[in-house]
């Protein structure tokens, strides 16, 4: 069955690339190269991307996996994976890359097969936090790392009201421009509900991440909490 967060990105595939361009002034690259970077992927590694909408991250994971390693995009929305399908399919040389249509709440994969992972904007978007990282956790080898990109309120009141302004003075005009303004108008109320990085860092001890540390970037206004399981890399 359809969920509501699912009906959501399935509507917006059709311009969630290009908005995401246009939205971020082109800046969602540099923070997406960012978390790829504190994953730590490398060369030969299996990588996974949890949440992988339209396979943007998936894709820079995989060119530092490169032709002897392999990526695993998640994702629940099959519009999205669609999208990503198409995207991977014209590049050169073909990433070596699986897209699963899948629950990341229930991961179809056994323990410890992950060397690194990555998840944009999608624990934001997943019904129960916890959960996510404890599948996170299981999947990951001992010794691997994982990096988690996301909005972030930042601490600075002023900061804070501005990246407010801008969602509700020109996210969500643009969105409405194009028929989505009910799906960008969700991104306000998710991030109120957000866990900061602090309370984030307290969810990933709980259910076994041994080193969690959360950069917050773009003056606190996006944030990337950066995860190892502890453990001897093989
Ligand atoms: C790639 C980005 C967001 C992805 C994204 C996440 C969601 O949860 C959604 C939910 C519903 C609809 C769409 C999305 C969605 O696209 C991040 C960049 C896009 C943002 C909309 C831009 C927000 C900018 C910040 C407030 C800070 C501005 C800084 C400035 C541009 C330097
Ligand atoms: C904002 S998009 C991020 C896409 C991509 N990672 C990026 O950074 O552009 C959030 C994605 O999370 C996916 N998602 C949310 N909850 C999910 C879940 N429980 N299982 C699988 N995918 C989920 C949505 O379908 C959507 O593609």
């Amino acid at each position: 069955m359809t969920n509501e967060i699912q009906s959501i990105f399935n509507r917006i595939a059709p311009v969630y690339d290009q908005l995401n361009d246009w939205l971020s002034l082109g800046q969602h690259r540099i923070w997406k190269e960012m978390a790829v970077k504190w994953s730590a992927a490398k060369s030969g590694d299996t990588a996974l991307d949890l949440c992988c909408g339209s396979g943007d991250l998936a894709l820079r994971l995989a060119r530092r996996t490169g032709a002897t390693g392999k990526v695993y995009g998640v994702d629940f929305s099959p519009n999205l994976l669609e999208k990503a399908k198409e995207r991977s399919h014209w590049q050169y040389p073909q990433p070596a890359i699986a897209w699963v249509e899948a629950d990341v709440l229930n991961l179809p994969f056994e323990d410890n097969q992950f060397d690194a992972a990555t998840m944009g904007y999608g624990l934001r978007n997943v019904k129960d936090i916890s959960r996510s990282l404890q599948e996170l956790y299981r999947v990951l080898k001992p010794g691997a790392k994982a990096a988690i990109l996301d909005f972030h309120r930042p601490s600075n009141p002023q900061l804070r009201a501005l990246q407010q302004l801008y969602l509700d003075s020109f996210v969500v005009p643009v969105a409405s421009y194009l028929g989505l303004k009910e799906e960008y108008a969700y991104i306000s109320p998710s991030l109120d509900r957000f866990p900061i990085g602090r309370e984030q860092i307290e969810l990933a001890r709980q259910v076994g991440f041994a080193v969690a540390t959360h950069y917050p970037i773009v003056n606190g206004m996006m944030g990337v909490l950066v995860l190892s399981k502890l453990g001897v890399i093989s």
